[in-house]
């Protein structure tokens, strides 16, 4: 493809992004896999532009700019049709960004949002009508101050009028604490990157149990086979992650879904290649059944079921 214009890091953190801030990959491979048709990226980010779009003023890094263009140019590249948008915590709860990139995909894009207690009705509406079809709850200490539980209760009832989804971004050692509450929140619960399992000690890690433990529990719970290149300790191509993703894809066939997760925030190891996420696919799904399942029949569900009622 093109080489995609990748903004040099420069600032000082938070005025602009840090030195050492590494940019998404400039010249992804095109996959050998090609996605079937219809499907959807379903854990992506729109970032800035910083000279249009305000980031929050209590955000814990700041990301090179990753605009809707740049996004929907990766999508084609992929093979995929369609993205969903998740609010990241850089850009706080000013979704304008997301809504924008919503607003340019010609009907190809859902959205995530993050929303405060009191957001009006008026406004839950125009996020609705923007596309919005969830709201996300980040508990990962390095992105958010406190996760304000009460908040969030308060949040997860307007979602729930809205017929809205939740997505829920924990480390799995912290979800022995974190599951009665999450239990508790009503509705479909999106679970981000696999409940971050520690994937050095294998598929018996206490944390992937108790991830299951929540997926087994309730069909309710949903989770995203997604991020291999934060999990991995092997680091890429990323065979460590290989059997979590399966294992998932298997035991809850109809409750995955899939995202590159580009442009990738806050890596500091290395910068994936998406095209090479893209060739994961087969080792994780390796039907064409589960395929379907994972990339197109899951998140049309969950994100444009009008589309499915139609079918
Ligand atoms: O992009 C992701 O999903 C993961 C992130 C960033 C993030 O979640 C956020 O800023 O809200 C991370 O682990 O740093």
């Amino acid at each position: 493809m093109a080489k995609l214009n990748a903004a040099k890091s420069m600032g000082d953190g938070l005025s602009g992004p840090a030195p050492d801030y590494l940019s998404f990959h400039p010249v992804p491979s095109r996959p050998a896999f090609r996605p079937p048709e219809g499907a959807v990226d379903a854990h992506c980010h729109v970032f800035g532009p910083a000279a249009q779009f305000n980031f929050s003023p209590a955000r814990k890094y700041t990301p090179v700019d990753a605009p809707a263009s740049q996004l929907f140019a990766l999508r084609d590249h992929l093979g995929f049709a369609r993205n969903v948008i998740v609010q990241a915590t850089c850009h706080g709860t000013d979704n304008a960004a997301m809504l924008d990139a919503i607003a340019r995909s010609k009907g190809r894009a859902r959205g995530v949002a993050v929303i405060e207690k009191d957001t009006s009705d008026t406004e839950l509406a125009r996020l609705h009508d923007g596309g919005v079809r969830g709201v996300r709850f980040n508990f990962l200490k390095r992105l958010v101050g406190d996760a304000p539980k009460d908040d969030y209760i308060r949040v997860a009832a307007r979602a729930a009028e809205m017929g809205w989804h939740i997505v829920v971004y924990f480390e799995s050692d912290e979800l022995a604490d974190l599951a009665p509450f999450i239990t508790s929140l009503p509705g479909t619960i999106v679970i981000d990157h696999m409940g971050r399992p520690d994937i050095a000690n294998g598929l018996e890690d206490p944390g992937f149990a108790r991830v299951r433990g929540l997926m087994d529990r309730e069909d309710r719970f949903w989770i995203k086979v997604s991020c291999p290149e934060r999990l991995t300790v092997a680091g890429p191509p990323y065979g460590d992650v290989v059997p979590f993703g399966r294992k998932l894809v298997a035991d809850y066939p109809d409750r995955v879904l899939w995202g590159t997760d580009w442009p990738h925030p806050n890596m500091r190891s290395h910068m994936p290649d998406d095209g090479a996420l893209v060739d994961m696919i087969p080792q994780i799904a390796p039907t064409a059944e589960l395929q379907r399942k994972l990339l197109v029949d899951n998140p049309m569900r969950l994100y444009w079921p009008e589309e499915q009622a139609n079918d």
